[in-house]
């Protein structure tokens, strides 16, 4: 290297002909004096945009503490050695891509030699395959929908290190998107977007859902996709969005994958690449996810009502008890039956009854809060929890349901206009004493009264009170 102009020459050939980037420094000054053109193609980088190793690679490293971490004192401990041993680094190029190097030093006289091989491809495979496995495991073991998602979106945007990645989450009822995860977004910005309508011209992601198909903004501050949200944007500081939607096996929308970048941006082939992984790691998650929850579903809930069913309830019941005996909260029970169910079978068939069941859960729905639980727990007999609610409260709802079912009817099969009523009992807790089964026997006993009283009324344990028409 030093001693022949001849020598330096057949040494450039020979290095730049090797496919592994290959660069010397003076030991003593640290300045970088050749670099051979696989150095070039690797990181971009001419001779004349580098000046001396240390500078450079603090230059490349995706941060300032990843240099002084990691880099640095590998460079300070084998400076005195013939060779150090390699080290893995996450780099990035003069065009702001990242590359993934084993890097190593041997050094000669007063130069280092430097070594640097791209194993970029590797990694990238091996990391893929690591997040696919992690997510499999989280998934089998039925870990929180969110957990997952999160674990993905860091994934990524550990692959793409100047990315911030979110996933959100298919609303079909309110045809909107919920926050699945965005971890490392300002909560300003989670908070708006949760709930976001689905729709042309709502950003990148509303945009993507809409259309079914990928949306590329490369500059949020122009796009008309933006035009309402260019605020928001600017607060999480992010200046492209490319959104992709989440496609079920069978072709449904089940949410968004989006990469943002903090400057405007377009996305390159590898870019296209990672989100497509990302947006099929997150269908399996939410597919997945999405099945469980519907066998849980079929599993709590009776298909004819699509009401919670007998175990539900009582599971729900255990865990209100053990928040009343916590805090004192009182909450009761209504015990509902309909009346003379048999004889509407019998004067109009199974099918009407059945449309009576059917209507009477509805309008019960339509009545209750949304934190009270009705379950159908035999054939024609439900069960209401009605968690924070004193005796008379629990009457007036009661009654309420008593009421509304009485001037509601179902068509029969042949037409026929078809009315039911419902009895009902009422029990509370509310000194803080009685089991779930206490109150649900008091509930009962109730319930017995109201049938024996003449049936379409409401009875609680501790006597009638005049709702009867
Ligand atoms: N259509 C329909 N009927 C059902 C279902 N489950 C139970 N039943 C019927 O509900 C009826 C309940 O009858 P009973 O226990 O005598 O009660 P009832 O006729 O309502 O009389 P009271 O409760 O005393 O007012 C039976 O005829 C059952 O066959 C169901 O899923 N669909």
């Amino acid at each position: 290297m030093k001693d022949s102009q001849n020598n330096d020459v057949r040494l450039e050939d020979i290095l730049n002909t090797t496919p592994i980037a290959v660069s010397w420094s003076s030991l003593s000054s640290g300045r970088i004096e050749y670099i051979n053109k696989a150095f070039n193609e690797l990181f971009g980088f001419a001779l004349d945009d580098i000046l001396d190793v240390e500078t450079w690679l603090l230059r490349i490293s995706p941060h300032r503490e990843y240099y002084q971490n990691i880099i640095a004192p590998w460079i300070e401990e084998y400076r005195s050695d013939v060779s150090a041993p390699d080290l893995k680094a996450t780099l990035f190029c003069k065009d702001n891509s990242v590359r993934h190097i084993k890097m190593c030093f041997s050094t000669i006289g007063d130069k280092q030699l430097w070594y640097f091989n791209d194993v970029t491809d590797h990694w990238v495979a091996e990391e893929r395959l690591r997040a696919r496995s992690n997510m499999l495991e989280m998934v089998a073991k039925s870990s929180a929908l969110k957990d997952i998602l999160k674990v993905i979106v860091k994934q990524i945007q550990q692959e793409s290190p100047l990315s911030l990645c979110s996933v959100l989450l298919f609303d079909k009822d309110e045809q909107c998107l919920r926050l699945g995860a965005a971890p490392d977004f300002p909560d300003i910005y989670n908070q708006a977007i949760d709930g976001v309508k689905v729709g042309l011209n709502v950003g990148s992601c509303g945009t993507a859902a809409y259309l079914g198909q990928r949306v590329i903004v490369e500059d949020i501050y122009v796009h008309p996709y933006w035009k309402d949200y260019t605020q928001l944007a600017r607060q999480a500081e992010v200046a492209a969005c490319w959104s992709d939607p989440i496609m079920s096996s069978k072709g449904d929308l089940l949410g968004t994958f989006a990469i943002y970048k903090r400057s405007v941006s377009a996305p390159s082939e590898k870019d296209f690449e990672l989100i497509n992984f990302a947006s099929h790691l997150a269908s399996i998650a939410i597919e997945s996810f999405r099945a469980q929850e519907a066998l849980q579903k079929k599993a709590d809930f009776d298909h004819l009502t699509e009401l919670a069913n007998r175990g539900y309830f009582f599971q729900q019941c255990e865990v209100l008890i053990n928040k009343s005996i916590d805090d004192h909260s009182p909450f009761a029970i209504l015990m509902m039956d309909v009346d003379h169910f048999k004889k509407i079978n019998d004067q109009f068939g199974h099918k009407t009854g059945d449309l009576v069941l059917q209507k009477l859960a509805s309008m019960s729905l339509s009545i209750l809060r949304r934190d009270d639980l009705i379950a159908r727990i035999g054939g024609e007999e439900f069960a209401i929890l009605l968690p924070f609610t004193e005796k008379n409260e629990a009457l007036l709802i009661a009654e309420r349901l008593r009421a509304s079912i009485e001037s509601s009817m179902v068509l029969s099969l042949d037409h026929q206009n078809v009315f039911f009523t419902v009895s009902l009992g009422v029990a509370c807790r509310q000194d803080g004493s009685g089991t779930v089964d206490d109150i649900l026997n008091k509930a009962d006993k109730a319930l017995y009264q109201s049938k024996a009283a003449g049936r379409n009324c409401v009875f609680s344990v501790e006597g009638s009170i005049n709702f009867r028409f």
